[in-house]
């Protein structure tokens, strides 16, 4: 069996500063960065990601603005930790090359690229640049639910011959349940080979976020992500605490210390916390329905805002197979079905 590296089985990303973004509203400060970096960073886990939850140059009207620049939630990140590394994200079009080389400044030493699960052929050039630059990198196929395992493959391919070292298979909605994982999974190991390393990131809406990553690891994942108190979009990701708790009862090496990290979640990223991320009624909704999982915020402001049911706004955008970059179509959908609710 293949494994991450002598000492590691596989190798574990915390989210929780970007993916966490989301349901923060974006406004992570420094400090809540120092400390969550610092309880992590000794607990052991080896990766870091800080970025805008919509990526590098997300900070916008349509996405929500950043309370603190995340280019100075970077170098906070990067300057505290001791050991883990310090990934950022960018989706190609809400970033820009300028912002990967602002954050390989800032100390970011993994570069993930992120597009549609159809879309990989934007990412490109960005590939490139970092490969250029030095960066390790990362390629994210989003949404990957919603095409067929051989044609994800073929996606990751176009990313691995960009200079991709692990594409992902993103669980963006967490409407995957495990056999579907690992399919996607195997079918990406068939393809790349030697090429690049496979991960997958997952998301709890259907309660699934730690089994899927087991049947991902079991299908030949060697990166797999997760948040700290599933501290994410929709439902939030994987518990790196209970992952973490899993791994060590099958025997699978992560290097992170268990106890430490179950307390990381209680003492360090509890505290940044708006509220717990919940798997109630929209969020189980989104993984139902297969609606990428960072539209939960954006649903419930525009049910407040026309009056009408965030549920219903979510099985429309479920329908209409929105993806990732289309959050103003939520008010479209507002819209209609105020509209609709007035002429009946
Ligand atoms: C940057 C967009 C998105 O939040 C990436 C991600 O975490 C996902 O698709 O799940
Ligand atoms: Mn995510």
């Amino acid at each position: 069996m293949k494994t991450y590296s002598d000492t590691l089985d596989i190798r574990i990303t915390d989210s929780s500063l970007r993916d966490g973004s989301h349901a923060k509203g974006h406004r992570f400060t420094a400090e809540d960065v120092r400390s969550v970096v610092a309880a992590l960073d000794a607990a052991g886990v080896p990766v870091i990601e800080v970025t805008h939850g919509d990526g590098l140059g997300g900070s916008s009207f349509n996405y929500g603005f950043s309370a603190t620049p995340e280019q100075e939630l970077i170098k906070a990140a990067a300057d505290t930790a001791r050991h883990a590394k310090i990934a950022f994200l960018m989706l190609p079009g809400l970033g820009v090359k300028d912002d990967i080389r602002a954050a390989h400044g800032n100390g970011g030493t993994i570069c993930r690229i992120a597009t549609h699960c159809t879309e990989a052929d934007i990412s490109v050039q960005h590939f490139g640049l970092a490969r250029e630059m030095g960066l390790e990198t990362v390629g994210f196929l989003m949404m990957a639910h919603s095409t067929s395992p051989e044609t994800l493959a073929r996606q990751a391919r176009i990313m691995a011959d960009a200079g991709c070292q692990c594409v992902y298979v993103v669980d963006s909605a967490g409407a995957m349940v495990m056999d579907q994982v690992t399919d996607r999974v195997a079918a990406l190991v068939a393809e790349l080979g030697d090429d690049a390393q496979v991960g997958f990131h997952g998301h709890e809406n259907l309660g699934l976020g730690v089994g899927n990553s087991v049947a991902a690891v079991r299908a030949g994942a060697l990166q797999i992500d997760g948040s700290t108190r599933r501290l994410g979009a929709g439902a939030g990701n994987t518990p790196v605490e209970a992952f973490a708790a899993v791994c060590q009862k099958m025997g699978i090496r992560t290097g992170i210390d268990v106890l430490a990290v179950i307390d990381a979640a209680e003492d360090a990223v509890r505290p940044v916390m708006d509220e717990e991320c919940r798997l109630d009624r929209m969020a189980l909704l989104m993984g139902h329905a297969g609606v990428y999982s960072s539209f939960l915020r954006h649903a419930y402001r525009q049910a407040d805002r026309y009056g009408v049911s965030g549920a219903r706004i979510l099985l429309r955008a479920g329908e209409r197979r929105l993806v990732g970059g289309q959050e103003d179509q939520l008010i479209d959908i507002a819209l209609e079905l105020a509209a609709e609710h007035r002429t009946a």
